[in-house]
């Protein structure tokens, strides 16, 4: 019986390597590949002067964070604010970025072109005298329905994209908001203008309870008077009266245009800042629209409010350049000024704490 040849040695691969964890052979003369370590992100490129902006940006709102950190900042968001898609987002970014930096923004939130298009389509005719709506016993129920049943679930919704930090409420809820029927000023003159009314109390207790948990308060500005009564209270006026009663340190009022023109609708005639007593000696002469915003401005103001500024909401992010900038955006108003004795100094013609 002959011994059989000896298998020749074959270095094979089995089908089944496909469920063998273990590598197949390597050859002899095969360099195993370099072992790859960390991984990769996204580097900036060389740019000094890139990296010289961003971090003359980033060091200048230092002192803006140390001004706001743990106060309170009212930003009226007006109904003309609200409707482009891309600032309505840059709106609720800069609540929330607002928040993160440990300041406590509050929401006072308008919807005056909203309301004017719900009435239409019920086919009411809008009337503004003196920049506030004729409000009678039918439209008051369509005001209501739409700050709070709206546009409030709408602001509030755009925030808590970002988690569950805002939380709705209107002058009716805990007793926020007690107004007092009043008239528009037409021509110097009083006239009835029916169920509106001016805010004649703020309880801050439950914006401050709302603050307190950690959330962002949007308030809609329908209000009862003492007799339960529900008035439309302009969402300026209201804002005003909440930034007071809660110390607020700024009012933001964002609305369609840039600021206040001295010489409206001549675009050169910008005012920059202006104080309470220069502002209430024009504020008679002022049209329509911004008659209600600087006599806003200017409650909030006499009322203790650091400063009030009227910026431009069709621009993203403007809230943000002008609360971290020097350079300011749109118009100021500020306590009144002493009248310089001296040179103004860098500080007192710019806008820094
Ligand atoms: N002196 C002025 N300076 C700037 N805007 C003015 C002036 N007078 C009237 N306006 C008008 O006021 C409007 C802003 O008010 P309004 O429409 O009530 O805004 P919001 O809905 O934000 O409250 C501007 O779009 C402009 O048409
Ligand atoms: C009395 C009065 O005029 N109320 C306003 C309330 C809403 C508001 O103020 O909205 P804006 O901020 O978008 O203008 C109105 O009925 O239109």
């Amino acid at each position: 019986m002959s011994t059989p040849e000896p298998e020749p040695h074959v270095t094979t691969v089995h089908d089944d390597a496909a469920q063998d964890p273990t590598p197949p052979d390597v050859a002899v003369d095969q360099v195993a590949p370099p072992r790859r370590i960390g991984t990769h992100r996204v580097m900036r490129t060389h740019d000094p002067e890139g990296d010289a902006r961003r971090i003359a940006v980033l060091t200048g709102a230092l002192p803006w964070l140390k001004e706001f950190h743990g106060n309170v900042v009212v930003i009226k968001y007006g109904g003309h604010a609200m409707v482009d898609d891309e600032c309505r987002r840059a709106f609720a970014d800069d609540m929330v970025f607002l928040r993160t930096c440990g300041i406590l923004p509050v929401v006072v939130h308008g919807g005056g072109p909203q309301i004017t298009e719900m009435l239409g389509r019920l086919g009411i005719e809008s009337e503004f005298r003196g920049g506030l709506r004729v409000t009678t016993e039918q439209t008051i129920g369509v005001v209501r329905m739409v700050l709070t049943g709206q546009v409030t679930p709408e602001v509030v919704g755009l925030i808590n994209q970002h988690g569950p930090l805002a939380v709705g409420l209107s002058g009716e809820d805990g007793g926020l908001l007690t107004a007092e029927r009043t008239q528009a000023v037409v021509d110097g003159e009083s006239v009835d203008i029916g169920l509106v009314g001016d805010v004649v109390e703020v309880d801050p207790a439950p914006v401050r309870a709302l603050l307190e948990a950690g959330h962002i308060p949007v308030i809609a500005t329908v209000a009862p008077d003492r007799d339960g009564v529900v008035h439309n209270v302009n969402a300026d006026t209201a804002a005003a009266a909440v930034a007071v009663a809660l110390d607020a340190v700024k009012l933001v009022v964002l609305t369609d245009v840039e600021g206040l023109y001295s010489d409206w609708p001549d675009r050169d005639s910008l005012v920059q800042q202006i104080d309470v007593t220069e502002l209430a000696e024009i504020l008679p002469d002022l049209d329509a629209g911004m008659a209600p915003k600087m006599a806003a401005c200017l409650r909030a103001v006499q009322g203790g409010v650091k400063r009030a500024t009227v910026v431009d909401g069709r621009t993203p992010h403007a809230l943000l350049l002008e609360m971290f900038t020097t350079e300011g955006t749109g118009t100021m108003v500020v306590p009144s000024l002493p009248t310089p004795t001296h040179a103004p100094t860098t500080q007192e013609e710019g806008t820094a704490p």
